[in-house]
């Protein structure tokens, strides 16, 4: 008997993940994917019947509000989005019968523990974002067991804005910059974070097919991050170095990039010290290798060089 190609809806694919999103999925069935001027995900109403209409067999959502800074004096909005909207989309998704993929963010701890965050430890964000974020999770927890939440982490692409952009686009304009020494965290690539994600989905499928998919498929949450750790600092040297080795005109190299604490960079939104999570349990339990960060920070350096020549 031929096996019917399942629907894949993905919300926000004009974000960096959603970008990455729309080319890793491909493969899996048929991709309809909406951003804001197709589907408001902040319109309930809409996003309900687009989900009622087209019976996806998985909804992937990569829309949030990210503007990390702003949601601290736009709190209603952050909480639209990344709170009230998701429990409206994890609401929609159990109508059908969806399994609803979702990402989440570092930000949901406060960055004192020591080494890496697990699953199970206890969340305490530090800035609105975060807090809208958690919320997000907790919805979606309490609304629908058949969900995957993947908390990742600094997310960087060759489309979209992030902070390996910003860092080649301030060396290209100024001869030396000050960047935060004392924030610990894994640059992860949007590629990476939609590749990971559409191999958990076709084994979301195949356990289906295997007619196991409810019954014992490990649904729930996740860090999903590449290996290794660096700070800000160490990263956006990095980003400069492989910047003028790809053959870029930066004012400012490396060495000129110079470390500073956090009081000496002073933001709207607190941000923790320590943003590592621990994969153990992705990796363990999907059977994912996940590379060391400096892989994909590499090759995107390279491709964003390549595409100013
Ligand atoms: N970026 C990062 O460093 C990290 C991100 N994450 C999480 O990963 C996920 C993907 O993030 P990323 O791709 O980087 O984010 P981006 O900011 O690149 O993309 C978010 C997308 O969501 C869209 N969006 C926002 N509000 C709405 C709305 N009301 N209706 C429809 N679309 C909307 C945005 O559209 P528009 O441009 O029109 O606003 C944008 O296209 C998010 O859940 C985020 O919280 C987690 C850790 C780190
Ligand atoms: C531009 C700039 C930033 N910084 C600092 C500020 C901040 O602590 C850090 C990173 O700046 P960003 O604006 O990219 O930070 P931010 O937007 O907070 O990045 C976060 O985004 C959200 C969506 C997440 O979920 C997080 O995982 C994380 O990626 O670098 C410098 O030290 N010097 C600079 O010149
Ligand atoms: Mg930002």
């Amino acid at each position: 008997m031929a096996l019917e190609s399942p629907t894949l809806l993905v919300i926000g694919q004009k974000g960096q993940l959603g970008f990455e999103l729309m080319r890793a999925l491909q493969p899996l069935g048929q991709v309809v994917g909406v951003d804001r001027s197709t589907c408001d995900l902040a319109d309930a109403a809409a996003v309900d019947n687009l989900v009622a209409t087209l019976r996806p067999d998985v909804i992937v959502n990569a829309a949030a509000y990210t503007a990390v800074d702003k949601a601290e004096s736009d709190q209603d909005k952050a909480y639209l989005v990344n709170a009230n909207a998701v429990k409206a989309l994890a609401q929609s998704a159990a109508k059908v019968g969806a399994l609803l993929v979702h990402y989440s963010t570092d930000y949901v701890f406060d960055g004192s523990k020591a080494s890496a965050y697990t699953e199970d430890d206890a969340t305490s964000p530090v800035n609105v974002y975060g807090a809208s974020k958690l919320a997000g999770e907790q919805a979606i927890a309490a609304e629908l067991r058949e969900h995957l939440i993947f908390r990742t982490t600094w997310v960087f692409g060759a489309h979209g804005g992030n902070f390996a952009k910003t860092m080649l686009k301030l060396a290209g304009a100024r001869e030396s910059l000050n960047v935060i020494a004392d924030q610990h965290g894994v640059p992860t690539s949007a590629a990476l974070i939609a590749d990971v994600s559409a191999h958990i989905v076709a084994q979301y499928f195949a356990a289906r097919n295997a007619g196991t998919a409810s019954g014992t498929f490990p649904f729930g949450l996740y860090n999903l991050t590449a290996k290794g750790e660096t700070t800000w600092h160490a990263y956006a040297s990095k980003v400069i170095a492989e910047g003028i080795a790809a053959g870029l005109e930066l004012k400012a190299a490396p060495e000129r990039v110079h470390p500073i604490p956090t009081s000496d960079y002073p933001t709207p939104a607190k941000r923790p010290h320590n943003s590592r999570l621990s994969c153990d349990k992705l990796e363990s339990t999907f059977g994912i290798r996940l590379p060391d960060w400096t892989v994909h920070v590499e090759s995107t350096v390279k491709l964003l060089a390549e595409l100013k020549q």
